[in-house]
């Protein structure tokens, strides 16, 4: 079975546990069941005059596998519940970025929230078969006490059951209406909540989210859960009734027909009402099964959409033992985003080109030219379709990427700043070379040092946030930067700061960066300027210093 794969441990054992433990509660349960029903009906036991030892012992018994049971189950769901949510994150940590990027942040959050709910087949496995047990044996002593009526009681059982699933069915159709105008309701909600400051802005918009939007929704939510509700209550009352139709059978049919004595039937009414929490239990395993497999495959479908096969600690591998960065080369590389709605996708290269050691490379275009899914390529985040990268002459394999990304240190647009230190860098004033890039950066009056990793998004602004993010990525001492228009949100003075100063200092401290800019006023800062336009580059040359502002050819 498919989710076994899923819970720790060898399948076999668990299944013997569940089984031995199992058939002790049932075996107990059904003992105390005959006891009591004896004691009723004034039979006599094998043990006259101690019925009342035997009841206690049953009950101690009862009582000490039930609690071994449940702390089992417990064990069982918890071990579970780690399992696959471990599985996860370490398949997500491993994951392709482009792979990533594709597969969108609700999966995540639906596969983790299906973890949990897997986390409960071992408490309902368990349970069922229990129920199972107790449901067989009480069946058995029916149809050993009078075949006949068993046979009927179990005829009248099967044809209620039917009728009762046969209606959740429906219900369960209605239900998932009820899920889907959620999900749209968390939608709509995420807009308000997320696009806080923009509905303010408008009133139109404002008025329009929420009463063709927010409000309707809930309308015809409260709408369709009203009926559903209704009709869900329905039913459960008709499969309580049911049990009273059962009873009804027992205690004015079979009479009537001659078929029950009154200690029969005695008997069959206890052994009814001894069915009914078994026979419920093995009614919401039903519905269980369904939503099982929907999170099993989701689970898998979110496993088999990323590429999780790359190790991102290996033993050894060839480019961990690079001291310095000499040049990357890209030979014939290409890109090309996942084709959607059959679209011709986004594509970038063939690319040809070397990036030397101290260069300062700026990287221009217009928008949607494809320089970020370049720097995306040379960060070794998306993998070429086609080509080859070199690092110092040697090749990137999909085994060593991991490895080459670790030799660059990179500043996105849209960089995010971590809640906690991973990188467990030394932030206290006696480190000198983080008290050296925070004068660098200007930002001695604003970093509060025992604060630093709190309150990230309201406690610095966009510029300071970026300010702080190029701390981080030069604490990382690599010998490459790559920045993503780092200095859009940047003001003039700072942004002249950045061009003229910082950039020359890291050539001088011997780092090799790449940045892409729309800064033109600036291009004279690089080295060299790589120009692209649909995907290619179309100009790459190397500036001779002092010389004013370069030319670009545009297509
Ligand atoms: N994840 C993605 N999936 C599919 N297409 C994408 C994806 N990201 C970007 N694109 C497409 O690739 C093209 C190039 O995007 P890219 O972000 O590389 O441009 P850019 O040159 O950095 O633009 P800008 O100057 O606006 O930042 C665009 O047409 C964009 O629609």
């Amino acid at each position: 079975m498919k989710l076994f794969r899923l819970f720790p441990g060898p399948p076999a054992k668990t299944m013997v546990i569940i089984v031995v433990l199992g058939l002790l509660n049932s075996a107990m349960s059904s003992g105390m069941l005959i006891l009591i029903n004896n004691r009723m009906s004034g039979k006599a036991l094998p043990f006259p005059g101690y019925e009342w030892l035997a009841y206690i012992l049953l009950l101690v018994g009862i009582l000490l596998v039930g609690r071994v049971f449940h702390a089992y189950m417990i064990k069982l769901s918890q071990n579970a519940l780690y399992t696959v949510e471990v599985s996860l994150l370490q398949k997500i940590r491993a994951a392709l970025f482009q792979d990533f990027e594709g597969l969108g942040e609700e999966k995540v959050y639906t596969a983790i929230s299906d973890a949990k709910m897997l986390a409960q087949t071992p408490e309902v496995i368990l349970g069922l078969f229990n129920a199972a047990i107790m449901v067989v044996c009480g069946l058995a002593y029916m149809f050993w006490i009078k075949p006949l009526g068993g046979a009927a009681l179990l005829v009248l059982m099967i044809f209620l059951l039917l009728l009762y699933l046969l209606r959740n069915k429906k219900i369960e159709v209605e239900l998932n209406k009820v899920r889907d105008l959620q999900n749209q309701y968390y939608k709509y909600l995420r807009d308000l909540l997320f696009g806080f400051r923009e509905v303010k802005m408008s009133i139109e918009r404002n008025e329009n989210l929420y009463h063709d939007f927010l409000q309707r929704n809930r309308d015809q939510g409260r709408e369709l859960s009203v009926k559903t509700n209704i009709r869900y209550l329905n039913n459960e009352l008709a499969g309580s009734l049911s049990w009273y139709l059962l009873l009804g059978l027992i205690l004015f049919v079979f009479p009537a027909l001659n078929h029950l004595g009154v200690a029969e039937m005695n008997t069959f009414v206890v052994v009814t009402l001894y069915m009914m929490g078994p026979v419920s239990t093995l009614i919401t395993f039903i519905p269980f099964i369904t939503r099982t497999k929907i999170a099993v495959e989701r689970i898998e479908e979110l496993e088999h959409s990323i590429r999780a096969n790359i190790t991102v600690k290996q033993q050894y591998n060839d480019l961990a033992e690079i001291q310095e960065f000499l040049n990357v080369r890209f030979e014939d590389v290409s890109f090309f985003y996942e084709s959607r709605n059959g679209k011709q996708p986004f594509g970038i290269g063939p690319l040809n080109l070397e990036l030397r050691k101290g260069e300062v490379v700026f990287i221009t275009g217009s928008n949607g030219s494809g320089k970020s899914t370049f720097m995306n390529m040379l960060a070794g985040l998306y993998l070429p379709a086609s080509g080859n990268i070199k690092l110092n002459g040697k090749e990137i394999g999909i085994h060593n990427y991991p490895y080459y990304s670790d030799q660059l240190s990179a500043i996105f647009t849209g960089n995010y700043l971590f809640n906690e230190n991973y990188n467990q860098w030394d932030l206290t004033t006696s480190n000198e070379l983080f008290m050296d890039l925070i004068a660098l950066m200007e930002l001695k009056d604003v970093i509060k040092l025992d604060t630093i990793y709190k309150d990230i998004g309201t406690r610095y602004s966009k510029g300071q946030q970026k300010r702080l993010a190029m701390i981080y990525a030069l604490l990382e001492e690599k010998d490459v930067i790559l920045l993503d228009e780092w200095a859009a949100e940047q003001d003039p003075y700072f942004r002249a700061r950045f061009y003229k100063y910082i950039l020359p200092l890291l050539k001088k401290r011997g780092k090799t960066v790449v940045a892409v800019t729309h800064d033109e006023s600036y291009y004279t800062c690089a080295d060299r300027v790589i120009h692209f336009e649909e995907g290619v580059i179309v100009k790459d040359h190397y500036l001779q210093p002092g010389i004013q502002a370069v030319h670009i050819d545009i297509k």
